[in-house]
């Protein structure tokens, strides 16, 4: 079976106003017009934008950062998967750690959102990834892993089902893994999504996310077993986003 197709996610996390949208509008054109990648490109931009960003989005898609698992009911403040759909969404992130963090989210609340994600035809992109305490214990991949294996959804598919491997300590910090470390961690989650999926399992997309820049994309994107890139910083700015995306360009 052949390498999935790359995927280049943008998580815009709580930032942007319409006037962000002009990014969006930059970065479409410069994935239309500019060199062609090998990759797709998404963007998830905070709960208010998607509508709008939907309408101006054509080449790049446009995700949620989050959904809730049920599909309707008295849920205040929450967005059900359905309502991301009708909103314009084609992708859903679910498990982010800031989520598990500041809203207790463990394993079974992010497979039951995964799930919920499914069941409206949206592509869930389940997070995972290890505190820098467990990667000092030596921890790191059993706690992804048993986190891959405990947020998968039932009936997940290559189709239906990338992951992001983000280590806690990475996000938003200027640090990263080695390559070493990532293909590492990459290898381990395709082997658990093998075991649970057999064959499909190879085709899933892994990516890695974590202060990933224009600078360190070619090196990351080149580790064994990694399908993309889920950015959060340098996706704000449609150049730094497209000079990620570049990784992909021949
Ligand atoms: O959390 C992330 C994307 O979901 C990564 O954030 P940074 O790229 O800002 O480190």
């Amino acid at each position: 079976m052949s390498n999935p197709t790359a995927l280049v996610a943008g998580n815009w996390k709580m930032n942007g106003l319409t006037e962000s949208l002009a990014e969006l509008e930059a970065l479409e054109t410069l994935v239309k017009e500019g060199k062609s990648a090998d990759c797709d490109v998404l963007i998830c931009p905070p709960f208010t934008l998607i509508g709008a960003a939907s309408v101006k989005a054509d080449a790049v898609a446009i995700g949620a950062q989050d959904c809730h698992g049920a599909v309707s009911g008295a849920h205040t403040g929450d967005i059900s998967a359905q309502m991301l759909k009708d909103a314009g969404a084609t992708y859903v992130i679910v498990g982010h750690s800031e989520r598990r963090a500041d809203h207790f989210e463990n394993s079974k609340i992010v497979k039951v959102k995964a799930e919920a994600a499914l069941a409206v035809g949206l592509t869930a992109i389940v997070c995972v990834g290890e505190t820098e305490a467990e990667r000092d214990a030596g921890k790191a991949v059993s706690r992804v892993v048993g986190q891959v294996e405990a947020s998968l959804p039932e009936g997940a598919t290559s189709a239906k089902v990338v992951v992001a491997y983000e280590p806690v300590w990475a996000i938003g910090t200027g640090r990263t893994p080695t390559v070493q470390d990532v293909a590492e961690m990459h290898t381990a989650i395709r082997e658990a999504l093998i075991k649970r999926l057999g064959e499909d399992g190879k085709a899933v997309k892994i990516l890695y996310g974590g202060s990933v820049k224009p600078s360190n994309a070619t090196e990351l994107m080149g580790a064994a077993n990694v399908n993309g890139a889920l950015v959060g910083g340098a996706s704000l700015k449609a150049s730094d986003f497209n000079g990620i995306i570049d990784a992909y360009r021949k």
